[in-house]
């Protein structure tokens, strides 16, 4: 039954929508969109669809959509898209705050540190926590003792894999091994996510993040997550808690030096260790929801392609990332050095980025802070620069998808799996590319995914096996799931079955990673 909040929240959203919906528009705004069912059509189309609602709503290179009391600026044009990127009227801080606040409940120091924006217009601790992950974050020493130790843990995964077919769910298995690993790289070996629920628990409240990004509170109060994600979460929260009120545990010398260097910061500010708790969570969040599907999706795109396996094969056999490590009784150790993947496997670095051109959905959302110009290059008959104005206060989306999946920009096979088309890329095709953002806010965990990501494949095409669960070639599923960042699975995707073992010849091969090796 509704309770009164929610009827509450029912008539204000009806009074939004109708002050809203009379509004006008300034004839140098974007042309609007409206929907096809009056009011309600575009909140309809995302939350059935996501991004992909976006798909063919129009062709033009800036079109608005009014959603409740916000406007959203929908850009397409892939030159724009890199000035929004570039733009300093417009911040992503806002989102940031919103989707923090949803995630970690009663933090008063932390989320009013977010919101001080006294310093030049924007949160100065945000910055400072950007910025401490991103030094840690960039190709060198720092970077490589991450990746060589999460890269550990992946070949500890297939190391156990024997020389008989071993039938797994694709989807959990990669999963819940990788987070794990993930995590225990981040936050060592006292890391907080030790229960395997709590694993589920990141990934059920994952589930709901279009609702968190799109709806302000009014519509979480009327579609809250059920109570059983409410409870794993708030289960997860305590176990971080717990986890950084221990210095035994947050103090440990296995904890990364990202996750020490944001610590050193909240430390700085004073943040108590409980809320440092609750927010840090996010970073496990941040880490896992994004490269486990992209890992997913791109071992199906490689496997259900044997020539692509073959091609692969010889690839990294001659590229030289692949070293004898000594035999140690009765095994082969074989070292891949995980820094050079960029530089020799182009082929696989092509395999990679033609996955995430396909299933990354990342929206770039950013907030217009001031009145702002969005300069098309040209000027108007009146002299002025030609643009499109974006009001203070309104959303701006530069959606990956649409540019991704452009004809004008891929070709008529735009949708297709077709990695050779990274071996010689036009200028726009490189611009259009927007899978980790852009600007200030560019992903700063893109080479950590990446290693991760690249050192996992080397291994499974060099040393594995995998089959559709008939023994066949694995087939790709239908359908995913859209949210905003990385496509999942649809049900046919989670349900999907390989079977994965040895490949005859490499039974003895012991893996394992090494910088410059
Ligand atoms: C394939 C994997 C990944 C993808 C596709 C991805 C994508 C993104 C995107 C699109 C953004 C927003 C950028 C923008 O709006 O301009 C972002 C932000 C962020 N990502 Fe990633 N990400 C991935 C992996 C990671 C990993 C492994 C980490 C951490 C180790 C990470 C940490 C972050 C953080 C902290 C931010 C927020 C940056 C800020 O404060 O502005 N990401 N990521």
């Amino acid at each position: 039954m509704f309770s009164i909040l929610s009827i509450a929240s029912i008539v204000l959203l009806l009074y939004v929508l109708l002050t809203r919906h009379f509004r006008k528009s300034d004839p140098r705004e974007p042309p609007l969109l409206l929907p096809r069912i009056p009011l309600v059509g575009h909140i309809l189309g995302f939350l059935q669809q996501g991004v992909i609602y976006l798909d063919d709503l129009s062709k033009s290179p800036v079109f608005s959509l009014s959603i409740l009391n916000y406007k959203i600026h929908i850009i397409t044009d892939p030159s724009l898209v890199s000035t929004v990127h570039r733009s300093r009227d417009l911040t992503f801080d806002p989102i940031i705050v919103d989707m923090v606040s949803a995630m970690i409940g009663y933090s008063p120091n932390i989320l009013s540190l977010m919101q001080d924006t006294t310093h030049g217009g924007s949160s100065r601790y945000l910055a400072d926590t950007y910025t401490s992950m991103q030094q840690s974050l960039v190709p060198g020493p720092r970077l490589w003792e991450m990746n060589a130790k999460v890269l550990e843990k992946t070949s500890h995964i297939v190391n156990g894999i024997g020389s008989n077919f071993d039938e797994k769910r694709l989807w959990y298995w990669i999963r819940d091994s990788f987070t794990k690993a993930t995590c225990e790289t981040l936050f060592g070996i006292h890391h907080p996510l030790q229960d395997s629920s709590l694993v589920q628990a990141v990934w059920d409240f994952d589930a709901y993040q279009i609702a968190i990004m799109l709806m302000p509170r009014v519509i979480s109060n009327i579609f809250p997550p059920t109570g059983r994600v409410l409870a794993a979460h708030g289960r997860a929260r305590a176990a971080f808690r717990q986890f950084y009120a221990d210095p035994n545990k947050c103090d440990h010398p296995s904890v990364s030096d990202m996750v020490r260097s944001r610590m050193k910061v909240n430390r700085l500010y004073g943040v108590p260790a409980e809320e440092m708790g609750n927010s840090e969570l996010g970073l496990i969040f941040v880490a896992t929801t994004n490269a486990i599907p992209t890992l997913y999706w791109v071992i199906l795109y490689i496997f259900s392609n044997p020539k692509l396996v073959s091609e692969l094969r010889n690839h990294l056999e001659q590229s030289g990332v692949v070293t004898s490590a000594g035999d140690v009784e009765g095994t082969r150790k074989l070292r891949i050095d995980h820094t050079k993947f960029q530089e020799r496997c182009p082929l696989l670095v092509a395999a990679y980025n033609e996955t995430m051109r396909l299933t990354n959905l990342q929206p770039s959302i950013r907030v217009v802070r001031e009145d702002f110009v969005l300069s098309c290059g040209g000027i108007n008959e009146k002299g002025n620069p030609e643009g499109y104005l974006l009001k203070k206060g309104s959303l701006v989306m530069a959606p990956a998808r649409i540019l991704h999946l452009s004809r004008e920009i891929w070709g008529e096979d735009a949708e297709a799996f077709r990695h050779e088309r990274w071996l010689a890329l036009t200028k726009v095709q490189k611009r259009a590319f927007i899978p980790f953002g852009g600007g200030k806010h560019l992903c700063p965990g893109r080479d950590f995914a990446f290693a991760e990501i690249v050192g996992t494949l080397a291994v499974l095409i060099l040393g594995f096996e995998i089959t559709g669960s008939d023994g066949d070639v694995v087939r790709i599923p239908v359908g995913m799931e859209t949210k905003f960042g990385v496509a999942g699975p649809s049900e046919d995707g989670k349900a999907l079955k390989i079977k994965v073992r040895r490949r005859p010849g490499w039974e003895d091969v012991v893996w394992e990673f090494g910088a410059g090796a």
